[in-house]
């Protein structure tokens, strides 16, 4: 159910916990994590290594569900614990935009194919994804490289190729888990603001996971991850 209150929120996370194994292998990775982003916010999570910045944030991008807690975007309840309320692999498309820290792009499809295959695959016609493409991979500074395959760009325009994808089908969360660690400080501030530009341009909900202090004025909240629980927003 969408109400209008609900709306003014992304995303919003209720009481998330995530437990993997069991009796003596079993790790609370995430316990009770609360959230909300509001459209057109932009999220830091900062947070040690192994504190389930990565458990959270794949289970907002509905990709690794929560044993237990909600996940709401946009006001519709799409996970409620590990049970999916709706179409998850269709929702994801449509509505979230995830980037990782490798880049993951196709090796065998050229940059522009890259990002049109996510349109195409939204239903969008060739012609549209086409244009849309290269679109982006000119914003993103990288249309010199349309033809090319992964292996013949760069890190850091592996990854910026990687932000055109995400960027693709104007998702209204987009989720980042450390897009940066592969980019020299001026390439990942500049990442860093363009989703702060996206996120106000789109009123898309924006969460990134990082480690990168220098680029934190870019964000709008902060929050830390400590032992699986989140800190007040800051
Ligand atoms: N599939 C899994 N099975 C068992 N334990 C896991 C699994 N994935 C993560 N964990 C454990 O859950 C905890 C949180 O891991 P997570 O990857 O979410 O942390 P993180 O903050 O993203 O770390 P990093 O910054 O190093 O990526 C860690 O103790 C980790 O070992």
């Amino acid at each position: 159910m969408i109400t209008n209150q609900n709306a003014l929120f992304a995303i919003e996370t209720e009481l998330l916990t995530k437990v993997y194994g069991s009796g003596n292998t079993e790790v609370v990775a995430m316990k009770d994590a609360t959230m909300k982003v509001r459209q057109g916010e932009v999220v830091a999570l900062l947070g040690p290594s192994g504190s389930g910045k990565s458990t959270f944030l794949t289970a907002v991008g509905l990709i690794n569900p929560p044993s237990s807690g909600r996940v709401i975007i946009r006001g519709q309840l799409v996970l409620d614990g590990a049970e999916a309320k709706t179409n998850l692999r269709t929702f994801r498309r449509q509505h979230i935009g995830f980037i990782f820290q490798k880049s993951n792009l196709i090796p065998f499809l050229s940059a522009a194919e890259n990002v049109q295959i996510a349109m195409e695959l939204n239903g969008e016609s060739r012609r549209a994804a086409s244009k849309r493409s290269m679109e982006l991979l000119d914003y993103l500074g990288v249309a010199d490289r349309a033809k090319n395959l992964p292996s013949m760009l760069s890190g850091g325009q592996q990854q910026r190729v990687a932000v055109a994808r995400a960027l693709a089908n104007r998702p209204s969360v987009i989720l980042a888990d450390e897009p940066t660690a592969a980019l020299d400080s001026h390439r990942g501030r500049q990442v860093m603001e363009l989703f702060a530009q996206v996120a106000h341009d789109q009123q898309a909900g924006v969460i990134v996971v990082t480690h990168d202090h220098r680029s934190l004025d870019v964000f709008d909240t902060q929050y830390e991850m400590e032992d699986g629980r989140l800190s007040s927003p800051k």
